[in-house]
């Protein structure tokens, strides 16, 4: 049998390794890193209402080899860009040609959580995964006896690794839960005589509680697919062929999630000619104009002259932070503004006071710390609140983002600000679905609005929309 094959190959192989390492050595070059707690894997797959793990694996056992050529870190980041949640990378060498460097590259390389798939037999394997820079490891209990599966995983959360417990059949869940898994998989394939049904998540589904993630491995190739784990409530997925065989893995994605999500966009903090020229070029719907102390502020008189040569088509809005009402309303004169958004401390007595004497939608921006902040939101009179992050001291612009999750309860229009970048742009929308994404430091590189950036950004919208 396959699986008997490739543990006995594992065995031979972490044999010689322990030659050249020592398991004491390679344990204590484990333990000498941060054990962070915080398990960004099963946070990960919780965000969007399907969360993808795409996969990157050179060939399998049963499809020999998959990708002739093989740029696994332009895969892995273009899974990130694609909106993965995670990514999986197998590390197996013999059946799968994996190696322990692509574990490594991809983990530095990427912001997501990096699964550790190999066939792990011995502890040795999970200090190096975690030396390697995993997020987490997979467990099958196929090839683990219930007390070697209990040690492994005390050892992984001991080291701040997730585990992705692998079953096949009723039993091997039974045996998941009593370990008290976080993470189940169920994987369509068995790993026995390689035959593939999808049926198989949906036939386990119900014998995963709900605080335990469901994941959904292998065979997965359509929406079809999808959409019948999306209603039985299966929190992710594991695909690895279909998007390795896919030449633009943001379409393949997107074509798999099947929902499209078109929110509008706003580029801010314009300062220059050349800013314009790069922005009439992919038309956003908006640009906004920082008129407040920041390192992206313009005069009056430079957003006036901008405003002039920016395309019709792109609304202009203004950002001001505890201005007057006159200097707003000199400043919305001047520059011909569409929209003012308001960034600073003001309340709704003073955005009444601005509505009666300017007839200009107003904007508020909400900086998101905790659930209160989300409360305060919807007290606020203004046509639309912009959420963007709390950073102590800042108006806002800094390239960080907040907890998402926090939008989950927030009905109405909003807007979404915050550290989006090509990165996190179609995660951040799957996740939050903003009506409008606001996006600055994500199309600067050394301080400029660069156009590769807002070049890739327009597109991936474009893709998913
Ligand atoms: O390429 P697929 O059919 O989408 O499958 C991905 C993944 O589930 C599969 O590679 C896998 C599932 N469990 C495993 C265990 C070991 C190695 C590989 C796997």
């Amino acid at each position: 049998m396959i699986l008997d094959e490739i543990v006995e190959k594992r065995k031979i192989n972490i044999a010689k390794q322990k030659q050249i390492k020592s398991l004491a050595m390679l344990k204590q070059e484990a333990e000498a890193l941060p054990q962070n707690r915080d398990f960004p894997l099963e946070k990960a797959l919780m965000k969007q209402d399907i969360n993808f793990i795409c996969e990157v694996k050179k060939a399998s056992p049963s499809k020999g080899i998959i990708a002739q050529d093989f740029p696994y870190l332009t895969i892995a980041k273009e899974y990130e860009l694609a909106g993965a949640s995670a990514i999986s990378v197998l590390t197996e060498p013999d059946y799968f040609l994996g190696e322990d460097k692509y574990l490594q590259e991809i983990a530095q390389n990427v912001s997501i959580p990096v699964l550790c798939k190999d066939f792990i037999i011995d502890e040795y394997q999970i200090y190096k995964a975690k030396i390697l820079g995993a997020s987490a490891i997979l467990l099958i209990c196929a090839i683990l006896d219930d007390e070697t599966l209990r040690r492994f995983f005390t050892l992984a959360e001991k080291l701040g690794l997730s585990c992705l417990v692998e079953a096949h059949d009723e039993n091997e869940i039974k045996r998941a839960l009593k370990v008290q898994a976080r993470i189940i998989g169920v994987n369509n394939r068995n790993l026995k005589d390689f035959t593939v049904d999808v049926e198989n998540s949906l036939k386990l589904r119900s014998l995963v509680p709900e605080n335990v993630i469901f994941v959904s491995e292998s065979g997965i190739k359509t929406k079809e697919d999808i959409e019948k784990l999306r209603v039985h409530q299966v929190q992710a997925v594991l695909i690895g062929e279909t998007f390795m065989r896919a030449k633009d893995k943001v379409l393949a994605l997107k074509e798999l999630y099947g929902k499209k999500i078109s929110p509008k966009v706003k580029f801010c903090g314009m300062k220059t000619r050349e800013d314009i020229a790069i922005i009439n070029r992919y038309t956003p719907d908006y640009v906004g104009f920082i008129f407040a102390e920041s390192k992206r502020q313009v005069s009056m008189q430079t957003a006036s002259d901008l405003a002039k040569i920016l395309d019709e088509k792109i609304k202009k809005v203004g950002v001001f932070v505890n201005a007057s009402l006159a200097q707003i309303e000199e400043i919305a004169q001047k520059v011909s503004l569409d929209i003012i958004q308001l960034h600073g401390d003001e309340d709704n007595e003073f955005i009444k006071a601005l509505k009666n004497k300017l007839d200009l939608p107003i904007w508020q921006a909400i900086k998101v710390k905790d659930i209160v902040d989300i409360e305060r939101a919807k007290q606020s009179i203004a046509d639309m609140i912009l959420f963007d992050a709390y950073v102590k001291d800042s108006a806002g612009g800094t390239g960080k983002s907040f907890n998402w999750d926090l939008l989950k309860d927030f009905t109405g229009e909003f807007i979404l600000a915050g550290g989006i970048n090509k990165q996190n742009i179609i995660r951040a929308i799957r996740t939050t679905k903003p009506y409008i994404v606001d996006i600055s430091s994500g199309i600067e590189k050394d301080n400029h609005k660069d156009e590769n950036e807002v070049k890739t950004i327009s597109e991936l919208l474009r893709k998913v929309g």
